[in-house]
């Protein structure tokens, strides 16, 4: 029996989210999301897609990522696809923090996963996570080969003047200290997509990729190579977030230490949970803020111009790093589905091209086609704007796929 099916899961600090895909056709198998972790109402709901069965949702206290993926492989087990299944070919984990050292997916082993675990200091929210997932998957199946996919591997093709901070350069190195960018696995795919729906190979096309989730970043594509993105050191940099600042002035931090009187721990739990769109009016969702803005809140109505602002900055300064723009694609949840985010996000920006069409933003394709890549620009217009939804998991297992296949079964451990 040929292994063509990949387990994709994807550890968040609180949450699993997982797929299996049948690679031989793309299809999806199953998918599911356990939410909650560590806390007293954690539950998980599963889908089995292939049997078009019930969608099973139940509460339980998961107390870590290790009982949450426990849950997962019965779940799979359920639907008769247990993580022995000998036409299981690998596990795909998305791994956030991949430092300088892995540049593309790589295969796990001790010494992978003592490089992940050294970069813990960097991603504080995900790499613990991402460890927990794979080294628990590696102990309900040693022998299924298991490969991490970096979301800061995209990113390693940024020019050094764009990956570096003027630091000191020798604390920097020291430290590793540097821009290393996040969301690398969206924007990869987004931006490929993105030159797609203009017929045009990403060899041939520069994009700007605005992902908006409850993270969010922004990356500048030269010819399917990212040159720049918003995110640095860890995810904090850059755009607002739900709950994240994006930028401030480093001196922020130096004040609130010394004239606050706050902790360096406590300012950065302020900068990285209490800040963003919920630091700003108390929520992170954005279809709330949508909503308490229709009914004239003014707390609402700023962090949603202070979020735009922002966007419209890093939209402004890649199409000067590129020079030349052939699409700004938007993606993630906000960008997805926030017609009033883009609108005002492209807002005023005619001069450089920037146009939408407004019957086409506000457009909400129902059924086989929402998943689809769309244009919201006008035809004809200079840059074409898009809305292409991401497909982080697909990717992975994609990734993950063509590693193993490549490998043989010599990568089987
Ligand atoms: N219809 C909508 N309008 C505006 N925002 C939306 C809509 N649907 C989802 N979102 C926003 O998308 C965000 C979550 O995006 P998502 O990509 O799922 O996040 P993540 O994967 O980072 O958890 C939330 O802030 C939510 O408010
Ligand atoms: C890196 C990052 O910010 O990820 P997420 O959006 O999943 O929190
Ligand atoms: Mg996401």
């Amino acid at each position: 029996m040929t292994a063509t099916r990949v387990l994709v899961l994807n550890s968040g600090s609180s949450s699993v989210k997982y797929q299996l895909l049948e690679m031989a056709d793309g299809s999806r198998l199953a998918a599911g999301i356990v939410e909650r972790i560590g806390e007293k109402q954690s539950r998980i709901s599963h889908s089995p897609l292939a049997s078009g069965g019930e969608r099973r949702e139940r509460a339980e206290e998961f107390a870590n990522h290790e009982a949450a993926l426990r849950a997962v492989s019965r779940e799979l087990e359920t639907d008769g696809y247990g993580l022995e299944d000998p036409r299981l070919a690998a596990i795909g984990h998305r791994v956030v923090h991949g430092g300088q050292a892995f540049t593309r997916p790589t295969l796990v082993d001790d010494a992978v996963l003592a490089e992940i675990e050294r970069l813990i200091p960097l991603a504080p929210l995900h790499n613990p996570a991402n460890l927990e997932g794979i080294t628990t998957a590696r102990t309900l199946n040693p022998r299924v080969p298991q490969v991490a996919v970096f979301d800061t591997a995209f990113h390693t093709t940024m020019p050094e003047h764009a990956a570096r901070y003027a630091l000191d350069a020798a604390t920097a190195d020291e430290h590793r200290v540097r821009r290393y960018g996040f969301h690398g696995t969206s924007h990869a795919y987004v931006s490929r997509k993105a030159a797609e729906l203009l017929g045009k190979d990403p060899s041939e096309a520069n994009v700007i990729v605005l992902h908006l989730g409850n993270g969010a970043s922004a990356s500048a594509v030269r010819a399917g190579r990212c040159v720049d993105t918003s995110m640095g050191l860890t995810p904090l940099e850059g755009l607002v977030m739900g709950t994240r600042s994006g930028d401030v002035d480093p001196a922020v931090v130096f004040h609130l230490v010394r004239v606050a009187g706050m902790s360096v721990d406590g300012v950065d739990e302020l900068l990285n949970k209490r800040s963003g769109l919920m630091g700003l009016c108390g929520d992170n969702d954005m279809r709330e803020i949508h909503r308490r803005v229709e009914e004239g809140d003014e707390a609402a109505k700023l962090a949603f111009d202070v979020y735009v602002h922002r966007l419209k900055k890093y939209i402004g300064a890649y199409c000067a790093v590129l020079g030349r723009v052939d699409a700004v694609a938007f993606t993630a949840g906000v960008g997805e589905n926030s017609a009033p985010v883009r609108r005002a996000a492209l807002e005023g920006m005619e001069g450089l091209g920037l146009r939408l069409d407004d019957a086409r933003n506000e457009a909400r394709p129902q059924g086989p086609d929402s998943g689809k890549p769309r244009l919201i620009s006008p035809e004809g217009a200079r840059v074409a704007v898009a809305v292409v939804p991401t497909d982080e998991e697909l990717e992975i297992a994609q990734q993950t796929y063509a590693l193993v296949s490549e490998e043989g079964p010599g990568a089987r451990r």
